[in-house]
């Protein structure tokens, strides 16, 4: 019997209560709902006049794609209709997106990268839609941006889908790590695995080897002792440059994906709010771990809402072995 991702919200809901109410899969119904109106658009992609550049630079100053575009606004307006939806952060906004409603309603933060992947547009490669939920903070505790700059360890829920093969969903909210694919033939998402564990080891590393020359040595020999077999056994490479597929991949299969610091980017490439935070939430759910190099990725104070950080996230085991080579 097939189960819809609402009626696993339902299941959720009789089993752990809170984060699972009927407010909460309300909201991850918006998120469901503009992906599907995402992925439509991206599987007629071709035919369409959805391929290129739009012509415009974002605040991270990267030429916009038009998909970048239209799914933010697509994500906007889904979850801008959503009354419990108090402020919307998006990757190509400089600023946040805020509704006046009463903290009694307006209760959630929805931050995220409405399309990841960007440079694979074009390429017809899988790209992906990041996101990360966090509870509006008592007035009190602080206003809106004080809501918005939590860590993660404050997110209620974060996940992500994946526009590839198959379309798949993957969320947490903080009950493990639920995936479910897309069926076009009933147009919702249905369960495909409950509790996902990432496995203790992997075989693949995931880094782009171009950028390898800039890190630190730490990094250097660690992709050395993978390369070489020095960690128990050799791994093989695997780098997709859309992070939201090139993470899936180390979900389902193990191993490691690192964007360390570079002398181009010291500070990292990757965001922590709508990058890092989502996939090391589901990441630590599913048994791995998340890190900038010196701590906890979900432990970072943030300071801005496109704040860049560098990202390593994997199996215990290569992480364990990244920490011991940073150490040494
Ligand atoms: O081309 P590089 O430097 O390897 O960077 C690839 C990384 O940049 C990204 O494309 C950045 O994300 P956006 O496409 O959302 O801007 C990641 O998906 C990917 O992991
Ligand atoms: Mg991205
Ligand atoms: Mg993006």
């Amino acid at each position: 019997m097939i189960i819809t991702v609402q009626q696993h919200l339902q299941q959720q809901q009789q089993e752990f209560g809170s984060e699972a109410s009927g407010t909460f899969s309300y909201l991850l119904s918006g998120i469901t709902l503009a992906t599907k109106i995402i992925e439509a658009k991206i599987r007629t992609a071709g035919l369409g006049d959805v391929l290129g550049a739009f012509g415009a630079e974002n605040v991270q100053g990267e030429q916009q794609q038009k998909l970048d575009v239209y799914a933010n606004q697509v994500m906007l307006h889904c979850l801008g209709l959503r009354d419990t939806v108090a402020a919307l952060v998006s990757e190509e906004d400089e600023e946040p997106v805020t509704f006046d409603r009463s903290p009694e309603t307006g209760k959630y933060i929805i931050i995220f990268d409405p399309l990841d992947g960007s440079s694979n547009i074009d390429v017809n490669v899988n790209v992906g839609t990041i996101f990360s939920i966090h509870k509006r903070l008592p007035a009190a505790e602080g206003d809106l941006d004080a809501s918005i700059l939590q860590p993660g360890t404050k997110q209620v829920a974060a996940g992500y889908v994946v526009y590839g093969p198959s379309t798949v969903f993957v969320y947490t909210a903080g009950n493990g790590v639920h995936s479910f694919t897309l069926d076009p033939t009933i147009g919702a998402f249905v369960t495909t695995q409950e509790n996902m564990k990432m496995p203790e080891q992997g075989q693949y590393y995931s880094v782009n080897e171009a950028n390898a020359s800039q890190f630190p040595a730490g990094y250097q020999e660690y992709l050395r002792q993978l390369r070489e077999g020095e960690a128990g056994k050799a791994y093989s490479s695997r780098y997709i440059g859309s992070l939201v597929a090139d993470f899936h991949r180390t979900l389902l299969k193990g191993g490691v994906f690192l964007y360390p610091p570079t002398a181009k980017q010291p500070g990292g490439k990757l965001r922590l709010l709508y990058e890092a935070n989502p996939l090391a939430f589901i990441a630590e759910q599913a048994g791995g771990m998340a890190t900038n190099g010196t701590g906890r990725i979900l432990e970072i104070e943030p300071r801005g809402i496109h704040q860049r950080t560098p990202f390593m996230v994997g199996s215990r085991f290569e992480m364990e072995t990244l920490a011991k080579c940073l150490e040494a």
